[in-house]
């Protein structure tokens, strides 16, 4: 086995690979970068903490009525609010606080699938952009080339259930929206709607895991190692030489080496990403200090001397959005999705299966919108808004009839100034410090306005009804005294933006400051929240990313 330099400096490296690029998880950003390094020759290395997903990676999680199909909960649309149940939800990260997605594909795997072509506002100098970022086009084209977009994914190309986007498109029509086809003009999103846009092929779920993965690992240069936690970067000083893992057989104590001039790019998410940070020695003293304490971890830190002080968990955002449930007599609210799992509409359940059309090749979403708002500060912030059959949660005086329900959920985006901090526990858990929604007032102002214009024609849509809030409770004291975790969209962004010395985190390489080749490519770079649900914008900036990094020279200097 060749040995470097590096390598025999690695005390407890005895692995008989290197690799040029280990690329830590598998979700928008991971994926993505992962298979165009390996398309470029790179020898790469993809490691993920979970296990399979979709069936077409080896995953088997089904009900009974999937029984004979390589289909799986992840595969299948309709049972996105599966999620939610389940007396093992094994996809969930068990050491993040938050909904975070621990399996191949991440939250891709898991969510509810909207899907949307980034606009310019999403990578522009006043969304916190190096200008060498804002000419995105042609990497979001290398996106949407291997992922387009459907706004009817049932195979025989109807939409079904659609009473819920009926009625909201009515609702918006009395407000001066227009109607529109939203990935058609990414760029257009003021008093608009359309059917909801998912990144799905064929029925199925597919993200980047029915795609790049697939290419990915059909690649002999590639590597993938799944239920292989990475757990801190090997640094000598600024050079990192590895990871450490806890997975032995990828090496002596779980560490595997990289090649001279190797890369290790982190892509474990906008909580996962920063955790290995902290526990490398790289970000706040206080976080640093916190896994010194730690009996396993601690020791496994570089010298103090070598600690890289950056604002690791600074700077996260995350859509505030905030529910209102409606009741109208066409609704079907689709028992609320209850039975999906156990028992549902046997009819819908065997088209799904025949052919994967009908209402299971959908999650919940019909009907998506936005418009923006000029606030006192001078800056426009954007209202986005998802409606779906059924409800979550419902506090009414009212009587309603529960199989009529329907909710609008209400997000502010693009724009949104409220930033919070993340960082670990004393068990080394992921959780958010400083909660992100609303800490500027100003955001929560134009929240409070966008959905008292939302609800303000509702009179005007025969059978419409807001009962949640109802006529008891006003906006104002509906959204103030709405709880801070349930305005949570699971958007997180910008715990390791990407900015200028001694501002962000990572350079516009997407390199971390201080380090000579650790690179982040996942949302947490992101400097301030897109316009719409993340992930096609996080996929596109990998793609960037994936290009910025492979132009940089071989042989890097701190
Ligand atoms: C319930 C829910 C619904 C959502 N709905 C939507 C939606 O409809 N549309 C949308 O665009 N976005 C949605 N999102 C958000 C979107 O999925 C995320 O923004 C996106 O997946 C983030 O991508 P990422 O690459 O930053 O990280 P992730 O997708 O979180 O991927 C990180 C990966 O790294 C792995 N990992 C973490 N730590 C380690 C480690 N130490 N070692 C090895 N592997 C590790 C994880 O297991 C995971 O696979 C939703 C999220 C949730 C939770």
């Amino acid at each position: 086995v060749p040995q470097t330099t590096q390598q025999t400096s690695t005390p407890s490296t005895g692995a008989t690979e290197s690799y040029d690029y280990i690329v830590v998880g598998t979700g928008a950003g991971g994926l993505v970068v992962a298979d165009r390094l390996s398309e470029a020759g790179k020898k790469v290395l993809l490691l993920e903490r979970g296990g399979p997903s979709l069936g077409s990676t080896g995953g088997m999680d089904q009900p009974n009525w999937l029984n004979g199909t390589s289909l799986t909960r992840f595969d299948v649309p309709g049972l996105f609010q599966s999620m939610f149940q389940g007396n093992d939800p094994f996809w969930w990260c068990n050491d993040i606080a938050v909904n975070s997605g621990c399996l191949l594909g991440g939250g891709t795997a898991i969510n509810g699938g909207l899907y949307w072509y980034p606009p310019d506002s999403d990578f522009a100098v006043a969304n916190g952009w190096p200008p060498s970022w804002t000419s995105h086009q042609r990497y979001t084209t290398k996106m949407t080339a291997r992922l387009p977009s459907t706004d009817h994914p049932s195979t025989d190309g109807q939409r079904y259930m659609m009473q819920v986007a009926d009625v909201t498109a009515a609702l918006l029509e009395t407000q001066g929206y227009t109607s529109m086809t939203i990935n058609d003009a990414p760029n257009t999103k003021d008093r608009v709607y359309g059917y909801s846009a998912y990144s799905f092929l064929n029925g199925r779920r597919a993200g980047p895991i029915g795609t790049y993965y697939h290419t990915a690992v059909g690649r002999s240069n590639l590597v993938y190692k799944q239920y292989t936690t990475v757990l801190n970067v090997v640094r000598k000083g600024a050079d990192i030489i590895g990871v450490k893992t806890n997975n032995t057989s990828l090496g002596l104590d779980g560490v595997v080496p990289l090649m001279p001039n190797g890369r290790v790019i982190l892509s474990a998410g906008a909580y996962g990403t920063p955790r290995i940070l902290f526990r490398s020695g790289i970000g706040p003293t206080d976080m640093i200090d916190i896994v010194k304490s730690d009996a396993f971890a601690g020791p496994l830190l570089p010298p103090r001397e070598q600690w890289i002080d950056l604002p690791v968990g600074y700077n996260v955002s995350d859509n505030p959005s905030i529910t209102l449930v409606f009741t109208h007599p066409s609704v079907d609210a689709y028992d609320n999705w209850r039975p999906i799992w156990d028992n549902p509409r046997p009819a819908d359940a065997a088209q799904y299966v025949r052919d994967q059309s009908g209402v299971f090749s959908q999650p919940s979403s019909r009907l998506n919108f936005w418009r923006s708002y000029k606030g006192c500060d001078g800056k426009t912030r954007w209202l986005q808004g998802t409606a779906r059959p059924g409800a979550s949660s419902i506090t009414t005086a009212y009587p309603y009839n529960a199989s009529q329900i329907m909710t609008i959920t209400t997000y502010l985006s693009t724009g949104v100034t409220s930033r919070g901090r993340i960082g670990i526990d004393a068990n080394i858990t992921a959780l958010p410090l400083i909660e992100p929604w609303f800490t500027e007032p100003i955001d929560r102002e134009i929240m409070i306005q966008g959905i008292k214009d939302l609800v303000g024609n509702v009179d005007q849509v025969s059978g419409l009804t807001l009962i949640t809030p109802d006529n008891t409770t006003t906006i104002e004291n509906y959204v103030n005294g709405y709880a801070k975790r349930r305005m949570n969209s699971n958007h997180w962004v910008g715990s390791c933006a990407i900015g200028p010395r001694g501002k962000g985190v990572v350079d516009e390489s997407t390199r971390v400051y201080g380090t000579k080749n650790l690179f982040v490519v996942d949302a947490s770079i992101i400097p301030s929240l897109p316009m719409g649900n993340p992930h096609g914008t996080i996929m596109a900036m990998a793609e960037q990313a994936a290009a910025k990094i492979m132009a940089l020279p071989a042989d890097l200097v701190n």
